[in-house]
């Protein structure tokens, strides 16, 4: 990364971008309000899409140290092979990069330090947006790391969006009901594949830190918080510790969220972190980004999920064009057929396994679409719900689940806030439950011989059309 914090004092405010070979991410270098070491910069949107479409994810990729030209299916793939695999749990060591500079409750301003105002109508400066948050259960069994969103809200604390079914507010119930404030640590800059487990609905129960040696192929140093018992990547950036309380909350929101809308004026409430203790690395950054990845996590975990239930679900994806909550699923049609399964028992089945499930919580649309689609093109999911999915009759719906409460026709609907709102949309025809499809695409590629094909696509420049894409 770039240049030394201790440059930083005394610059005019820039933006220069973190250039590598593959792309490019904005990185903040010199912010208002950073202290004489430069604490801290911004790296923003580490994990969205390129503009080459051949690397489209390919700052995802590098995530999990995989080519920049991989695809989703690649991407998301390896996530769920990882979590299969023998656990590779952390290896504590003494110390580590994060440790280099440490500033007390005295030595630091949260108000002043540069926290982004990230929307105009936020109802606070959310410094956390892509932080890992480290809790831990009670009892110790249970580590868990994850990502929700935090505000700043004085010079020493946060206020932060902790909501069931979340793990964070699991663990923050049982620090309630043992009368005490829940230790927490959260870690900036930490291994990409640490903050790509983080924002995995994985099982209740599994920590993550045994997950992510398994994804990134060798186990994560982990170092003591200062001021907790807690243990932190050891190579992270940034660190804040402290504590969340299970009384002191305060108002939190609203936030430019995940579906694209921010309700000015509305903050809902949420509890208050006290952060005791700053460490970080002579090159650190906080990052930030908008709530994206736990759509298309959610839909690898789904995938799984309907697997291990033997349901004939080959490709899962969650179109980022419906702001990932939905979720197409490819069905293997000739298993219905061979089960001769009724659609109605189908789409119940499916609907009941996800939608009471925690993996489908911030799902609200499940598609199931036949052999032909490409889950990972939303023009053929998009294609296949308009044409073969009746309104009504080819739509089962579930009101008696959790809901996600953040979308915005249930926040701000007409319905339940906190339950339903759910559907599973049958885009398969009827024909493919019993004999199998029986139409031809009226498309260049199903509706004329290979050879004509050929014969054209050969002269299409000379036809004058440009290139073929
Ligand atoms: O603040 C936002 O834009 C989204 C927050 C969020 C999320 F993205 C999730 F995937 C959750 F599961 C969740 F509980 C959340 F609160």
């Amino acid at each position: 990364m770039a240049t030394s914090s201790r440059s930083a004092k005394n610059a005019m405010p820039t933006l220069r971008s973190a250039r590598s070979s593959d792309g490019a991410a904005p990185l903040f270098n010199k912010l208002k309000g950073q202290n004489a070491n430069g604490l801290w910069r911004i790296l923003g949107a580490p994990n969205f899409l390129r503009r080459d479409p051949a690397q489209r994810y390919g700052r995802l990729a590098r995530h999990l140290g995989l080519p920049p030209t991989s695809s989703m299916k690649d991407i998301l793939d390896k996530m769920i092979t990882a979590k299969t695999a023998p656990p590779i749990p952390p290896k504590i060591v003494a110390t580590g990069p994060c440790k280099e500079f440490k500033l007390g409750p005295d030595q630091f301003d949260l108000t002043t330090l540069p926290s982004p105002l990230l929307h105009q109508a936020d109802g606070g400066k959310y410094v956390q947006t892509y932080g890992m948050y480290i809790v831990r259960s009670p009892d110790g069994k249970w580590t868990n790391w994850s990502i929700a969103r935090a505000m700043v809200h004085d010079k020493t604390r946060l206020v932060g969006l902790v909501i069931p079914p979340q793990h964070i507010w699991q663990i923050h119930e049982m620090w309630k009901k043992e009368g005490k404030d829940m230790p927490w640590a959260l870690a900036f800059g930490v291994p990409p594949a640490a903050i790509m487990a983080s924002s995995m609905p994985l099982p209740d129960g599994l920590s993550e830190g045994d997950y992510v040696g398994s994804l990134a192929g060798h186990s994560i140093d982990v170092v003591k918080c200062e001021t907790n018992d807690l243990y932190v990547p050891a190579n992270s950036e940034i660190v804040f510790e402290g504590s969340c309380s299970i009384s002191e909350r305060a108002p939190e929101g609203p936030f430019g969220e995940m579906h694209g809308y921010v309700f000015p004026g509305t903050p809902d409430d949420g509890p208050l972190y006290t952060v005791d203790m700053i460490t970080h690395r002579e090159e650190h950054s906080s990052h930030l980004r908008l709530w994206s990845v736990d759509g298309r996590n959610a839909a690898a975990e789904i995938g799984a999920l309907v697997r291990s239930h033997n349901l004939p679900i080959k490709e899962s994806f969650a179109p980022f064009e419906s702001q990932v909550a939905w979720v197409a699923l490819q069905v293997d049609t000739k298993e219905p057929r061979r089960r001769k399964t009724t659609a109605q028992d189908f789409c119940r089945q499916i609907g009941n396994l996800v939608f009471n499930d925690k993996v489908g919580y911030t799902i609200d649309r499940i598609l199931l679409v036949g052999d032909d689609i490409d889950v990972y093109d939303f023009r053929d999911v998009i294609w296949a719900f308009c044409t073969r999915c009746r309104p009504g009759t080819d739509e089962y719906h579930f009101e008696g689940v959790r809901g996600f409460p953040l979308i915005p026709y249930m926040s701000h609907g007409s319905g339940d806030k906190h339950m339903g709102g759910k559907v599973v949309c049958d885009c398969l025809l009827p024909v493919e439950y019993t004999t199998g499809k029986d139409w031809e695409a009226a498309s260049f590629k199903e509706s004329y011989p290979e050879e004509l094909q050929k014969k054209v696509l050969d002269r299409w420049e000379s036809f004058g059309f440009g290139p073929v894409n």
